[in-house]
């Protein structure tokens, strides 16, 4: 049995634990391969891992098969290391294109049932004044038509009744057409809200792989732009689609009332109208989605230029940025400008198109006169109530670039809505605190990043961290000292093999419970939060009181430096914690770790980044948090893990040797190798 992924248009498999025999061997069974697709396979493919048959392993390892994944068709072949790869069919493009999500929708859509209904209800009262108001009009007409030759006193008479009849309809459409209006915006405000925050939710929980994947001016435009641009399509389409749809029924019945004949003709060339533009309309819509995209992927320079301008000022790289910037930005325009010109095009055909209906209106109509078959009113009475549903149907007309952008927008951000992680934040075993021994062990693990299947960073791996003991792991850059940590942290798991705390694998663990509780993480570049340094510390315990707060930043050295600042805790650091020094900012997120007590503490790093003085204010610090915890360090500097309980020196992903300080210098291999050229570089 093999586990596939799916990474982007490319599957690729590994073998489960304890069956990294190979498939050859099994050539003669049936094969059945559990599937499951990261991304765009469809739903129902994304939900968990499925078993899928092969057919005869025979033809699986004879050269291309085809197997039905999520009821898609996938290619699959061996390469010379018994690998499977997978390719979707490629005419599909089943990646490709985001759909919008119906279903989604009508979750965000339900609470504002009540709302929509009385929206709709107002419309439709709207409606029937407007079958009213054409006939009314005729009325008029005829009253006027009465009179053209002579002026007699009771023409004021006779038009007294429609022109008030005709006044008090106006006025009563005027008032449901802004009670619908009000209560149509405030559905799609709150639709919106609704929206961004399931958004952000879901965001907030995916998998780190994902964000390794993804740019964030990306994810963040998802948010900003493309939740707005859906909002103002919906506002707009539902307002002047409800408002145009009504009139366009309502008129329909009035000019049936007028003259059968003459709405038979209306009738007959709608629907090659209505076609057209569905054809044209889906057409915009490719377009306005390759647009977004555009727009998204120019934010996404913008986002990161600006959120590493230190970097970028640091190396001179203004104008390669701004360079890089407007590249994008007239690339978006660009599409921009041709997504307009089909909107433009689209909407002049049609008006051409509506304009043609009510000269041929007027032809037959003026015939039908002639012929004494319609009285001057009922033609005046026609016309009006044909204006209006072309005014309508031109509005639709406008409407179907917006319907084209919201429903493109709306499938960006339910893409992200429904993407599944792969580790969920929440749900599994939590050890309790007093039986929590801390003892951490690897077992076997082989792991590749997500985004470079194949590239095995840690090969076999094992080691165990006694609980209490310190385990310094060292080695040469890019041998994957970061990588063990991040699996402890569980930010990925394993391909092969697994890593147990207290003996429990940890995929069988609380998530939430194991980062937020079990393990403290204190990085090379701790990242501190634009608010007040009170707020940063109690990041680690939310919940946490003052007092807390104070004996966690003791704890960690920072409480004598922040009480000297003139706003002590309520000191904000400023974005990303820039307002505070290299060392200061370190003291903080030592705080921040310490405060919530946890059993085990990864150190990556923790004083690379610092002078030899703030190396030791922060040294001691991070000592003293030690003390009754098992830590995990990652070092290069000799200083930090001189004093390790237990060494482990890691090269290409495998351990290479263990043993204290004193033990392998005297072995003479790799760490005294590691000592001796830093030694020599000290010097
Ligand atoms: N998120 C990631 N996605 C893909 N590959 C990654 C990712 N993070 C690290 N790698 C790769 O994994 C390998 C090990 O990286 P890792 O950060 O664990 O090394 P390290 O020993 O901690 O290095 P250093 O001492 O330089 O920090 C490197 O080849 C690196 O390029």
């Amino acid at each position: 049995m093999m586990i596939l992924r799916c990474i982007g248009m490319r599957i690729w498999c590994s073998h489960a634990p304890g069956t990294s025999g190979s498939l050859a061997r099994r050539s003669h069974q049936a094969l059945c391969v559990y599937a499951r697709a990261q991304n765009g396979l469809g739903r129902a493919a994304q939900r968990a891992w499925r078993p899928v048959r092969v057919g005869q392993a025979v033809a699986f390892l004879m050269g291309p098969a085809l197997l039905s994944l999520g009821g898609h068709v996938v290619y699959c072949q061996l390469d010379l290391n018994n690998n499977a790869n997978l390719f979707l069919e490629p005419k599909k493009k089943l990646h490709a294109e985001p759909q919008f999500n119906w279903r989604e929708f009508w979750k965000l859509l339900r609470p504002q049932l009540w709302a929509l209904l009385a929206a709709s209800l107002l419309a439709f009262g709207a409606a029937i004044l407007n079958i009213q108001i054409p006939l009314v009009l005729g009325e008029l007409v005829n009253v006027v038509s009465r009179y053209t030759r002579e002026y007699t006193g009771r023409y004021l008479q006779d038009m007294q009744k429609p022109v008030m009849k005709l006044l008090s309809f106006y006025a009563l459409q005027g008032l449901l057409t802004s009670g619908y209006i009000v209560l149509l915006s405030r559905v799609g405000e709150r639709v919106a809200a609704r929206m961004r925050k399931t958004l952000f939710k879901s965001l907030l929980r995916q998998d780190v792989a994902f964000f390794d994947a993804k740019k964030t001016g990306m994810l963040v435009n998802r948010l900003t732009s493309d939740v707005q641009e859906f909002k103002s399509s919906f506002k707009q389409v539902v307002a002047q689609g409800l408002r145009s749809v009504t009139q366009i029924a309502g008129c329909f019945i009035s000019l049936y009332l007028i003259s059968p004949r003459l709405t038979g003709l209306l009738v007959v060339v709608m629907p090659t109208l209505v076609g057209g533009g569905a054809l044209i309309g889906s057409l915009l819509r490719r377009l306005s989605r390759h647009a977004q995209e555009q727009v998204a992927k120019a934010t996404g320079v913008a986002d990161e230029a600006l959120g590493n301008v230190r970097t970028v000022r640091a190396f001179a790289m203004e104008d390669r940025e701004e360079e890089l910037y407007s590249i994008e930005v007239d690339k978006s325009c660009q599409m921009n400008e041709v997504l307009g010109m089909g909107i433009a095009v689209f909407q002049g055909l049609s008006n051409v198109f509506l304009n043609c209906i009510v000269l041929g209106t007027i032809f037959t109509g003026g015939s039908l006169m002639a012929k004494n078959k319609l009285s001057a009113g009922d033609l005046m009475s026609f016309l009006v109530a044909a204006q209006t549903v072309q005014r309508s149907m031109a509005s639709i007309s406008v409407l179907f670039g917006q319907v084209v952008r919201g429903l493109s927008a709306g499938a960006r951000v339910f893409e992200f809505i429904m993407l599944e992680p792969q580790v969920f934040l929440h749900g599994g075993k939590k050890i309790p605190f007093h039986s929590l021994v801390g003892q951490v062990s690897f077992q076997n693990v082989t792991f590749s990043y997500p985004t470079r299947p194949g590239d095995e960073v840690l090969k076999n791996f094992s080691l165990t961290l006694p609980p209490f003991k310190t385990v310094a792991i060292v080695g040469q850059s890019g041998g994957g000292k970061s990588t063990v940590a991040a699996l402890l942290e569980r930010f990925y798991d394993p391909n092969q093999g697994a890593v147990f705390l207290d003996g429990v694998d940890i995929r069988m663990l609380d998530p939430s419970w194991l980062r937020g509780q079990a393990i403290g993480f204190i990085s090379q570049e701790p990242v501190l939060f634009g608010t007040t340094i009170m707020e940063n510390i109690r990041f680690g315990k939310p919940g946490a009181s003052d007092e807390e707060v104070y004996a966690a930043a003791e704890q960690a050295n920072a409480d004598g430096f922040i009480r000297s600042f003139p706003e002590g805790y309520s000191t904000v650091v400023g974005e990303r914690g820039v307002t505070l020094s290299g060392g200061q900012k370190q003291r903080v997120a030592i705080a921040r770790a310490l405060i919530k007590n946890p059993r085990i503490l990864i150190l990556d790093e923790a004083t690379s980044a610092l002078d030899a003085e703030s190396e030791q204010v922060v040294q001691a610090a991070l000592d003293r948090a030690a003390t009754g915890r098992t830590v995990l360090v990652i070092a290069h500097r000799l200083s930090t893990i001189m004093g390790a309980d237990l060494i482990v020196v890691l090269s290409q992903g495998r351990v290479v040797e263990a043993g204290t300080h004193s033990a392998l210098l005297n072995k003479g291999g790799f760490y005294a190798e590691l000592i001796r050229r830093q030694a020599k570089e000290l010097k």
